[in-house]
């Protein structure tokens, strides 16, 4: 295994590319609704999308519907919500749903509860539930305690911590099995995967992409099963940037006739 504190090499090959969002591709904010990818960075996820074949997918807990607002005008292949919705290439979708009435009994519970602890918010997506804290910190362990306890109320649930967040998705839906699904359907199968998370539920995701003999990269700090860092996001912007400078020699030196594999190298 490479050393996880070295910045990633630029690759060549046949490549298919997965991005996690929130902390990858966009700053932490204080409230999701404010969180945008920079226009500059989206036209960039196009180009690479369009020099792998559209081998390009986001990868996040947010659902669909907020990925598409924040990558527009572009319209990349989703997992969303962990993996529990899913979007592919030919623009079919895949949705892993709870029954109506534990989501319904879930919103009204979970919302009781949360006005015990000023600052929470309760983001409701259907099929999953995040319940943040990082406007009422103190409440981080009671709060983890309220969704512990809706996983033994409901075991068709499983808890999936994250930034200042707890969230309940469908048992069984990681990102790993979402990139797996991907792997197996053209424009991604027979490429090598290349994964860009920076948070827990990205951990699955790297376990996935380590075992297929790809690249994982761990956006900051902490525990990480990926094989390469990323300083921060920043840095995250400034790697797509070469990364994409790198590609397009590549592709210009292999319409030239000359031996690409001489151009890796590294930031
Ligand atoms: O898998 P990701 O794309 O990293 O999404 C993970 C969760 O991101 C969002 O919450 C997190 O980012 C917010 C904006 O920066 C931040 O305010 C919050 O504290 C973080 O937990 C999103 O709201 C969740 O639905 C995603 O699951």
């Amino acid at each position: 295994m490479a050393d996880v504190s070295s910045v990633p090499p630029l690759l060549s090959g046949n490549l298919a590319f997965f991005f996690d969002l929130d902390g990858t591709l966009a700053e932490i904010k204080p409230h999701p609704d404010q969180v945008t990818i920079p226009a500059a960075v989206r036209t960039l996820l196009q180009k690479i999308s369009i020099m792998s074949d559209g081998a390009l997918a986001l990868i996040s807990g947010r659902s669909m519907a907020e990925l598409d607002k924040l990558a527009t005008p572009f319209h990349f292949p989703l997992a969303g919500v962990h993996g529990a919705e899913r979007r592919d290439i030919n623009d079919k979708t895949h949705v892993v749903t709870l029954p109506e009435p534990v989501v319904s009994a879930l919103q009204q519970q979970l919302t009781e509860a949360l006005l015990q602890f000023p600052g929470a918010d309760l983001e409701a997506k259907g099929m999953a539930f995040a319940l943040h804290y990082r406007h009422a910190p103190e409440a981080a362990d009671a709060i983890l305690q309220l969704a512990q306890s809706m996983t033994l109320r409901y075991p068709e649930l499983a808890l999936q911590p994250g930034k200042c967040v707890v969230e309940l998705k469908p048992l069984g839906i990681d990102k790993g099995a979402a990139i797996r699904a991907f792997m197996q359907e053209a424009p991604f199968a027979g490429r090598t995967p290349v994964f860009i998370g920076d948070d827990l539920t990205d951990e699955a995701g790297f376990k996935q992409v380590n075992a297929l003999g790809g690249l994982t990269i761990k956006v900051g700090s902490g525990e990480t099963i990926a094989h390469y860092r990323l300083a921060n996001v920043r840095m995250v912007y400034h790697w797509l940037g070469k990364l994409t400078h790198h590609i397009e020699q590549q592709k210009s030196a292999i319409s030239r006739g000359e031996d690409y594999e001489s151009l890796s190298g590294s930031l």
